[in-house]
């Protein structure tokens, strides 16, 4: 098993990386909780709600389901009520756990039910994708959409711990898969080159899943998170470089509707946008712009954005949350492996956008 340790002053903890940890989800139960809840969708509970509900048995304490719509559209007010609903429908008290098994759409709006329960309850990431296992289950960014902007209402609060089982990416569509890479360049985008080059090495390797590289790049992708997250919990800086092609992949997502692009799609796309911008005006080079997109072409992310019109484009990014005063700002990359968070000229943007309403080849 590999174990990468999390430290914030919200919050230490360890994320377990291995085959079969699904199994053994019980030892993260803390020896004092007073019942569990497992929460979850039917997709993810088909495939492996019996297992987790076996091994957390096994603590022999309470355990109940609350079953949520699966989807991105159901990342929302209704359904975090319904988390509510079953945490008191159930007279969960004080002591209870919540065990958020499931994609980031289970885990960030199970984190915020537990963020704000009865001011806050202990919770567990149980990550079954890809994209989950990388990204959204470390580091403690929790909350759901808004009609008018992605994930706009949240906390930071860190779960107690986070069990990545691998095996389970098996059942992953291949569109989740190539989702979920996209979060994984990002990380040697913004601060390991040689990552992103071994990413290049191994993407025919990444996309089938192969044991081996699959772990290590899940492995390298906390390690990196963990790294970043720890330094700042709560993005007063450094963080803000997790963000590096989500100005533009937030805009699509919320602009099409949410669920019309996968949030990694909007973010592969995002990036080659951001890698463009990049090289108007923080000299990335014209290779390393060529490289970013090939690659997330390669993974099996679109690169070609939306055509929503470049107002449009600018009014769904003005919502973003690293806009100050109505400015907007940029991760931006002078070169692959390091990030840089400035606001850009507006022509140099209006660039980029126009871009994106050319007609399709
Ligand atoms: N908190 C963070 O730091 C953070 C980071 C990145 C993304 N996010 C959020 O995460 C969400 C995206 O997460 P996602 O890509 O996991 O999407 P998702 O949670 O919607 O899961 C994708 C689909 O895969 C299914 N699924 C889950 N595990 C499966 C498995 N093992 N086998 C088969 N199907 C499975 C789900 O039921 C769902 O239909 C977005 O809302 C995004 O904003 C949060
Ligand atoms: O953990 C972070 O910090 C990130 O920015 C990771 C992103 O991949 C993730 O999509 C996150 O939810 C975006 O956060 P937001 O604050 O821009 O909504
Ligand atoms: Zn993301």
């Amino acid at each position: 098993m590999n174990t990468v340790q999390v430290e914030t002053p919200g919050g230490s903890y360890p994320i377990h990386i291995a085959s079969g940890r699904l199994d053994l989800l019980g030892q993260s139960i803390p020896d004092d909780a007073t019942a569990i809840a497992l929460v979850s969708n039917p997709t993810v509970y088909a495939l492996y709600g019996q297992r987790a509900s076996q091994a957390l048995a096994k603590t022999g304490k309470r355990l109940v389901h609350i079953e949520l719509p699966d989807g991105e559209a159901y990342k929302n007010w209704e359904t975090l009520n319904l988390i509510f609903d079953g945490l008191l429908q159930n007279r969960l008290d004080r002591k209870a756990v919540l065990v958020a098994l499931g994609g980031g759409v289970i885990g960030d709006m199970g984190g915020y039910a537990a963020s704000s329960y009865m001011r806050g309850i202990r919770f567990l990431q149980v990550p079954t994708t890809l994209l989950a296992q990388v990204d959204s289950s470390v580091g403690g960014k929790t909350g759901i959409n808004h009609p008018l902007g992605k994930n706009m209402i949240g906390a930071f609060y860190q779960p107690v711990a986070v069990e990545i089982d691998t095996d389970v990416l098996a059942t992953l569509p291949g569109r989740e898969v190539a989702a979920g890479l996209a979060e994984v360049i990002k990380y040697g985008l913004i601060i390991d080159a040689k990552f992103f080059a071994w990413c290049e090495e191994h993407v025919d390797a990444l996309r089938a899943l192969d044991s081996q590289a699959i772990t290590y790049a899940i492995q390298r992708s906390c390690e990196l998170k963990a790294y970043v997250v720890s330094q700042d919990e709560r993005e007063s800086g450094l963080r803000a470089i997790l963000n590096f092609g989500h100005t533009f992949g937030h805009a699509i997502e919320s602009g099409l509707g949410y669920g019309e692009w996968l949030h990694g799609e909007a973010v592969g796309c995002g990036m080659v946008q951001a890698a463009e911008l990049s090289a108007i005006t923080s000299g990335l080079s014209a290779e390393s712009v060529q490289r970013v997109r090939a690659l997330t072409a390669a993974i099996g992310c679109p690169v070609r954005p939306p055509d929503l019109g470049t107002d449009r484009w600018l009014e769904l990014m003005q919502v973003d949350k690293k806009t100050e005063g109505g400015r907007l700002r940029f991760v931006l990359i002078p070169e692959i492996g390091q990030a840089v968070f400035e606001s850009v000229p507006a022509e140099a943007l209006r660039r980029v956008l126009d871009n994106a309403a050319l007609p399709q080849e």
